[in-house]
């Protein structure tokens, strides 16, 4: 689903931030990504999502170059791909429901489809009775998950999780984990960039580890490996 072949990322003033990755990640797989502070773990997603461009190299999704990729097809790509952040980045003056309801409408589903579609996400993942509420009056584990809800409606093909538990205590980074693990047995492919030691030792996925821009390990059944 998504190969790295030869990528290297140079920004301007020659920072290096990643250098000659190879790797390949299979459709339904959950990767987890890690690395000390600085060692590319962003510009990796970015250049996932084609936010930046290679300095080197390619990236295939789907058997297809994103780096040849027209303009045009740009949207057809992000469309395939959904993003969760650590600081959920819900729309406050929207209720559960409007924030979700949002995502599909942005993309011009049918109303007939939203309004089929939205319930059932958020029946997914158990906020079925806070769908009237704002985000102001949820906590902070809800409002992932309402997050997760708006990432997955569109039914994306691989969900990105760039520190999803970041603000969240270890219990509520539990549900969460929950989720993004259902998720990924409904069959997305998710690859969750983060800090969480535990949740990485524990959880018995695949992890990349990225270090001074270059993957120092790749292993099936990994651990996190740092002491940060
Ligand atoms: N837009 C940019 N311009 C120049 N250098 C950049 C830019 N973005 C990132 N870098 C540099 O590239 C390297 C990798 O940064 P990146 O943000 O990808 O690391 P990271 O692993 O995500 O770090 P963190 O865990 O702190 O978020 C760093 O040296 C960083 O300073």
């Amino acid at each position: 689903m998504i190969e790295f072949k030869n990528v290297s990322k140079t920004y301007a003033k020659g920072v290096q931030a990643l250098t000659n990755l190879n790797f390949k990640i299979e459709k339904g797989e959950f990767v987890f990504i890690v690395g000390p502070s600085g060692a590319g773990k962003s510009t990796f997603i970015k250049l996932l999502l084609k936010e930046e461009e290679p300095t080197e190299g390619r990236i295939c999704i789907n058997g297809k170059d994103t780096t040849k990729l027209s303009k045009r097809n740009i949207p057809h790509l992000r469309r395939s791909m959904a993003v969760v952040f650590q600081d959920f980045r819900l729309l406050p003056n929207k209720t559960v429901y409007e924030n979700v309801a949002f995502a599909m409408e942005v993309v011009e589903a049918a109303s007939k489809e939203v309004r089929r579609q939205v319930p059932m996400i958020l029946s997914m993942v158990g906020l079925s009775d806070k769908a009237s509420k704002y985000p102001h009056q949820l906590s902070g584990g809800e409002k992932q998950r309402v997050s997760i809800a708006r990432a997955i409606v569109n039914n994306p093909a691989l969900l990105i999780a760039d520190e999803p538990t970041g603000n969240l205590d270890p219990e509520t980074a539990w549900e969460i984990m929950k989720v993004l693990k259902q998720i990924n047995r409904r069959g997305t492919t998710v690859v969750m960039v983060t800090h969480a030691k535990d949740i990485v030792n524990i959880m018995e996925q695949r992890v990349v580890a990225l270090e001074k821009g270059r993957i120092i390990r790749d292993e099936e059944r990994g651990t996190y490996g740092y002491e940060d």
